[in-house]
Parts: structure tokens; C-alpha cells; sequence
């Protein structure tokens, strides 16, 4: 466990950015897999990054670890540019990246112990430290019991616990997990997780979680970048990009775990001002769980009705989203009324009847 102190020590001595990238572009014929990336991993935070299939992730994650060179722009780890450097010394910054995958890319025929160990054994530490050393990281991720097991005779959540040990084990100043959870049921999803969160927290590691699972971000990251056909579109503390999300394409991804207008009131919905007016409410922070509702209900009369919506905790913020219904007459006034008190309003349409 000493290690793991001198571990954290010497990560609060060191206040530099793990990875930046700067104008970062590729492209793949008439495809600008990147599009001028501009990113910031800062050390010990934990920043996740979304985007839907094709917007530039693998890409991404290639040019961070080496396997793809960018066509221009700066990539620095822990401020050294390794954009223009040849293999030999791309070695050894490499390495200062452990990853964690998918589908685990455990080797079969190898122990527990033998693959955790395997980085050790590449940067040619003696077998007595190397297999220490794995005992102490399984004892880390809860497998102190199964160093002599083999990768076929354990349980995929397990799997990804010796992924994260051997991604650990040449104490590396990032781990990039790349879709981890991705092939795990959502209970063993959880404890990878929190085992994630838990290590980040002791260790101060630095962790960027790339995936397309919003929830892996909402339960997870500190930050998020959101990507889309090559560029990064929207950024910023997950708690606010999740609440009143900017872009388009965010505002997409996180239709699956943001409260919706239900589908039987967007289809009545209608441009004409009659009737009432469908709004929607985004409010964060203690505003959210305030008495934005009293306040509507004193400064509108003519009343109002909640159709949907909730209140969610993110990074132990509060985060509300509602649709409401009001007179139509009333929604330009409610709209200022409401953004006042530190809402974001969208007037979505009216229906002539009742919602
Ligand atoms: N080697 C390549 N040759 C040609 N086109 C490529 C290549 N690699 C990526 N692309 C294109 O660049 C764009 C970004 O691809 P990339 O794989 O980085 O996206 P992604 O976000 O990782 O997608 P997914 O989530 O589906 O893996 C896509 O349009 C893809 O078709």
C-alpha cells in the first residue's frame, strides 16, 4: 500500500494536465474524423466523453495512445507533445496510458497474476517485484483470491477487474476506458463503476471514460465533452451539461435518461397559440428543489398543470426537468418569470384541449 501513497503524493506535486490536445484534426479521405479537437484532461478528475457512433471516439482514443497520427495539431501527455515523435520514444509516454477495453483483451492461456504482471514483465521488472506487485493491485480491484485462476473460469465483471489491474499496474498517469462497461450486465456495471470511482478517489488517478452509455457518465465522470462528426460541441461539469444540455446532439444522447414529453402529448401538439401551452422547465442546483412551484403558483393565478418530469441528483446537485401545462396567454410571461428564477424554458407547442 506504500506504493499507492507515493502514488498520490507524487500526483499532487505534479498540478500539470495529463492530456491536452490542441486543433486536433484527422481525416479519412473527404471524412474529418476529427475536426479540430481541443480537449483538457486535468489530473485526478474523472472526464467522460460521448458521442453516437461515427463522431470521432476511436479516433480519438488512436491518436492518444499512438496508433493514429493526426494530420495536424498538438497532443501533450503530462506536457510532453507527442505529436511528431518517432516510435522509440512514443514507447515509453505510451505506457504512461493504461486502457481498459470492451472485451477485456485478457491473454487466455496466461494467469490472472501472469497478465496483471504482463506490463512488468515488457518493462523488464524482475518476476519476485512484478508478481508483488499484482498481488497488491488484485488485493486493489477484490481478486486477491483468484491470481492463479484463469481468464475462461471467471465472470465477465471479474474479467474487467484484472483488465483494470494490468491497465494499473505500470502506474500510469491516465486510464482510458474505452466502452468498459459496455458488455457487462447493469449490476456488474455498477460495481466496475464504483470500483472506478473508488480508485480514482484513493489513488487520484486520472480516468477518461469514452462511451456511448449516458448513465456510465451521469453516475461517473466529474466532466463530460460531448463529441459530434469530429468536433467537441459542448463541455463542461457533467451535472451541468446533463441539465440544461446546449446542442443538439446532447440533447439526443440524453433522451434516454432525461424525463421526455410523453409521446401521446407531442403528437397533439400544435404551433397555433390556443388552448394551452406545453413547457418545458430545466432547473439545477438548489433552485431546483427551491420553491420555484410556490412561485408559479403565486404569480399565476390562472394556474397551471405538471404533466411529467422530476427531480435527479448528479455529482449531488439537483436537477429538475418538467413539462408543464399554462394558458397560453400566460406561457411569454411564465417563460420570463421562470428563467428569472434560473430556469431554462422552452415553450414547445400548444394543444387546443387538456393534455
Ligand atoms: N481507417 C479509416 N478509414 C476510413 N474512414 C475512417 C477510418 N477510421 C474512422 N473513419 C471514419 O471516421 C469517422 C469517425 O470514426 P470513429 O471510428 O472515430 O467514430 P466512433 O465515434 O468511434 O464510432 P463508433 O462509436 O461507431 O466506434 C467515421 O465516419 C468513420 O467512418
Amino acid at each position: 500500500m506504500n506504493e499507492h501513497v507515493t502514488w498520490r503524493a507524487a500526483a499532487s506535486i505534479d498540478e500539470q494536465d495529463v492530456i491536452h490536445l490542441a486543433d486536433v484534426r484527422r481525416r479519412f479521405g473527404e471524412t474529418a474524423a476529427l475536426d479540430g479537437v481541443s480537449l483538457t484532461v486535468r489530473r485526478g478528475e474523472i472526464l467522460g466523453i460521448i458521442g453516437r457512433s461515427g463522431a470521432g471516439k476511436s479516433t480519438l482514443i488512436r491518436c492518444l495512445n499512438g496508433l493514429e497520427r493526426p494530420d495536424s495539431g498538438t497532443i501533450a501527455i503530462e506536457g510532453r507533445e507527442i505529436t511528431g515523435l518517432g516510435e522509440a520514444e512514443l514507447q515509453p509516454l505510451r505506457r504512461r496510458i493504461g486502457m481498459i477495453f470492451q472485451h477485456f483483451n485478457l491473454l487466455s492461456a496466461k494467469t490472472v497474476e501472469e497478465n496483471v504482471a504482463l506490463p512488468l514483465k515488457i518493462e523488464g521488472w524482475p518476476k519476485a517485484k512484478r508478481l508483488a506487485r499484482a498481488a497488491e493491485l488484485l488485493d486493489l480491484v477484490g481478486l486477491s483470491g483468484k491470481a492463479k485462476a484463469y481468464p475462461s473460469e471467471l465472470s465477465g465483471g471479474q474479467k474487467q477487474r484484472v483488465g483494470i489491474a494490468r491497465a494499473l499496474a505500470a502506474k500510469p498517469a491516465l486510464l482510458l476506458s474505452d466502452e468498459a462497461t459496455s458488455a457487462l450486465d447493469p449490476e456488474t456495471t455498477r460495481a466496475i463503476l464504483a470500483l472506478l470511482k473508488d480508485i480514482n478517489s484513493k489513488l487520484g488517478l486520472t480516468i477518461l471514460l469514452v462511451t456511448h452509455e449516458m448513465e456510465v457518465v451521469r453516475s461517473t465522470a466529474d466532466r463530460v465533452a460531448v463529441l459530434d462528426a469530429g468536433r467537441v460541441v459542448e463541455e463542461g461539469p457533467v451535472w451541468q451539461v446533463f441539465s440544461q444540455p446546449q446542442a443538439q446532439t446532447t440533447r439526443s444522447l440524453l433522451s434516454g435518461i432525461r424525463p421526455q414529453l410523453p409521446a401521446h402529448i407531442a403528437q397533439r401538439l400544435s404551433p397555433d397559440m390556443a388552448g394551452e401551452a406545453i413547457v418545458s422547465l430545466d432547473i439545477a442546483g438548489p433552485a431546483a428543489t427551491g420553491s420555484l412551484f410556490q412561485d408559479i403558483s403565486a404569480a399565476f393565478p390562472g394556474g397551471y398543470r405538471l404533466l411529467h418530469g422530476g427531480i435527479d441528483h448528479i455529482q449531488e446537485q439537483a436537477v429538475g426537468r418538467f413539462f408543464i401545462a399554462v394558458p397560453a396567454d400566460d406561457a411569454a410571461r411564465l417563460t420570463s418569470f421562470a428563467e428569472r428564477l434560473g430556469a431554462q424554458v422552452e415553450v414547445l407547442g400548444h394543444v387546443a384541449d387538456h393534455a
